[in-house]
């Protein structure tokens, strides 16, 4: 094949694919606005002009802060229209590191057919509070926690306030993290069924004046299996279960580890530990599921954690996989959320089917014009 010809090819498969691209977002545009349309339909129906959020249980003096300031993710209701920039949002993910909040924003934002240039980046909203990032990919509102309940908690207040604000209706919180594995081979995905703290009880405790206060730690049963039977329709070549989950205020001791800089028990006794909790079902431990279970369950927000196992607990403490294949792992709740995301959308999740068929007879028409 001559140069002049190959690059003609080139040519016409890169237009191919940027028409196919183009029909694709349009679909998607089409099914956003007629989205958008019928919540309008519905709202005017049910008469809710003066619409409110559907958060529950809230702090009465909330309307009283005028304007109210969200420090930690340096914004407040005086200098940005909540309605306005957030009314929309429909799923709040979140994730420790700012990096995967960032990554995991921009994969939504393709996943559902709204990313218009690969070179656009987007831009870290709660950049002025220099403590979390958050990125805005159409309704998917995508944050980093931090590590810890406490660190989850400030973030989840705000984010609750924000929502709020907003007047979000029924938004849906997912964590999307990663964890160790009990005897589970590393890559797999967990959904959490059940959140518990180190005792093994369902119930996440903050001192309040002085005081310990229990709050239920309670997932939505319905949103996990849902997530499940998504996962469990794709052929993949890991697993995807449903687990419990037992939350660790510590990476280290609080998790029976031999590696941290102290280190008072003996492998026997770890062992010992670690054999309890597979013993009670756990499959999963991390650092964030009951707090975030609690909170969320406090504000009638339907929430879900999903993680991906990055070390066997049985066998290992420490974390030695590369980098590429903690992305590999790292993109395997991210496809779950998306199919999930974009079936909440559009009422199904394969996007692509016609526009895979659209290439293939570009394929084949390239190949009968040129060789
Ligand atoms: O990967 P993330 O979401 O940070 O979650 C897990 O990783 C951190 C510990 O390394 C803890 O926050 C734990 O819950
Ligand atoms: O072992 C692990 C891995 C990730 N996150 C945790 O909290 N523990």
């Amino acid at each position: 094949m001559s140069k002049k010809t190959s690059s003609n090819c080139m040519l016409a498969r890169e237009v191919c694919q940027l028409k196919a691209l183009v029909r694709a977002q349009n679909k998607q545009l089409c099914l956003l606005v007629k989205q958008v349309k019928d919540n309008c339909k519905q709202e005017g129906q049910s008469g809710s002009e003066t619409k409110e959020s559907t958060l529950r249980n809230l702090n009465p003096c909330i309307k009283c802060l005028n304007p109210d300031f969200l420090y930690h993710l340096g914004m407040d209701t005086e200098s940005t229209n909540f309605p306005n920039v957030f009314g929309d949002v429909r799923f709040v993910c979140l994730s420790g590191p700012a990096q995967r909040a960032e990554k995991f924003a921009s994969y939504f934002m393709e996943a559902i057919g709204l990313k218009l240039n690969a070179a656009v980046k987007l831009k870290d909203l709660a950049a002025g509070g220099h403590r979390y990032a958050m990125f805005k990919a159409g309704p998917v509102l995508c944050v980093s926690h931090g590590i810890g309940c406490p660190s989850l908690s400030i973030v989840l207040n705000e984010l609750i306030k924000m929502m709020h604000h907003a007047k979000c209706h029924d938004p849906v919180f997912i964590r999307i993290g990663s964890c160790g594995g009990i005897g589970l081979e590393s890559g797999t995905v967990i959904i959490t069924k059940e959140a518990v703290n180190a005792e093994l009880t369902p119930k996440y405790e903050v001192i309040v004046h002085g005081k310990p206060v229990q709050y239920p730690a309670q997932l939505d049963e319905d949103l996990a299996k849902e997530l499940h039977s998504i996962a469990d329709s794709c052929n993949a070549d890991y697993d995807t279960i449903l687990g419990k989950t037992m939350c660790a205020h510590d990476f280290y001791e609080g998790q029976s580890r031999l590696d941290g800089a102290f280190c008072d028990y003996t492998v026997e006794a770890k062992k010992a530990y670690l054999q309890k909790l597979a013993d009670n079902c756990v499959t999963n431990i991390e650092m964030e599921s009951l707090g975030f279970a609690a909170i969320t369950h406090r504000a009638g927000i339907r929430a879900a954690v999903v993680c991906f196992t990055i070390v066997n607990r049985l066998e290992n403490d420490q974390v030695t996989a590369s980098p590429e294949t903690m992305g590999e792992w790292q993109s395997r709740p991210q496809e779950l959320i998306a199919r999930y995301i974009r079936k909440s959308i559009y009422g199904s999740d394969d996007t692509c089917e016609e526009d895979d068929e659209e290439l293939k007879k570009c394929d084949c028409d390239e190949n009968a014009g040129c060789c």
